[in-house]
């Protein structure tokens, strides 16, 4: 079966700078995946590269369901069927919940996500729709950008560091309904610091250091020290 998505030879650069070197990974459909790594690893320039944000890129192939896309435009690779979830959320400060969700139909893609379904999936978005999303708590907002993702109807969903700075009950939520996201079909790439929860939750794990993949594989198949090696570069306890 073709991967959904399939990445080949990917280099990324700030500059003189490098930040990725030949990152190579797959996702089938409806895989989830966490990408763990520490800080300055390469996470959210690899989820930036893929979905056409960070331009500063090349691969030998770059392809979702089949289809070049290293030279789509960003907001093509959305109406294509894959969605970044950014690091910081990134929602639009002018404006409420409601209409911060709804420019995620702008994609004009059709399917299971709607208003009432991402309504239903976070019920405490519902008295909140109108508001703007300012007066929001940092766990709220993280909420309304899930939805706005959800709403393109993506087959891939990326989400770079969704429990940042939330505290630990709202993050329990949020990844409780990751399962009915991926109920839906839709394929998952995280990037997550709780490396413990990346383990939990994820069907693979690729570890990057210094802008390269140390390991990938299932999460059973490496003991704590090879992992602590790959993230760290150094044996763990
Ligand atoms: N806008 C930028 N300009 C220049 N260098 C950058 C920029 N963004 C990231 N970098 C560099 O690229 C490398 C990878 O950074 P990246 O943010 O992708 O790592 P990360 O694994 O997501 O880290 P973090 O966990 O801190 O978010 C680092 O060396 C970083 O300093």
């Amino acid at each position: 079966m073709k991967p959904l998505l399939h990445v080949e030879d990917l280099n990324a650069f700030y500059g003189d700078l490098q930040a990725l070197f030949g990152v190579d990974f797959s996702v089938g459909e409806g895989e989830c995946i966490a990408v763990i790594g520490s800080n300055g690893a390469g996470k959210s320039t690899l989820l930036r590269s893929v979905t056409g944000l960070h331009r500063g890129r090349s691969a030998k192939r770059l392809s979702l369901a089949g289809a070049e896309i290293s030279q789509r435009a960003a907001s093509e690779i959305v109406a294509m069927g894959m969605t970044l979830v950014p690091e910081g959320r990134r929602l639009f400060s002018s404006l409420t919940v409601e209409e911060n969700l709804t420019i995620g139909r702008s994609a004009g893609r059709a399917g299971y996500w709607n208003l009432s379904r991402i309504y239903e999936l976070f019920p405490t978005l519902l008295e909140l729709g109108g508001r703007p999303v300012t007066k929001l708590s940092g766990g709220q907002q993280q909420m309304v950008a899930m939805g706005r993702a959800l709403m393109t109807n993506p087959n891939l969903l990326l989400c770079d560091e969704i429990s940042l700075g939330l505290a630990p009950v709202v993050v329990k939520g949020i990844y409780d309904n990751f399962a009915r996201v991926r109920g839906q079909g839709t394929a998952v790439i995280i990037v997550e610091q709780d490396i413990g929860r990346a383990l939990s939750v994820a069907d693979r794990i690729i570890c990057l250091r210094k802008g390269a993949v140390m390991l990938s594989g299932a999460p059973a198949s490496f003991t704590r020290n090879q992992i602590a090696e790959a993230y760290f570069g150094v044996e763990g306890e």
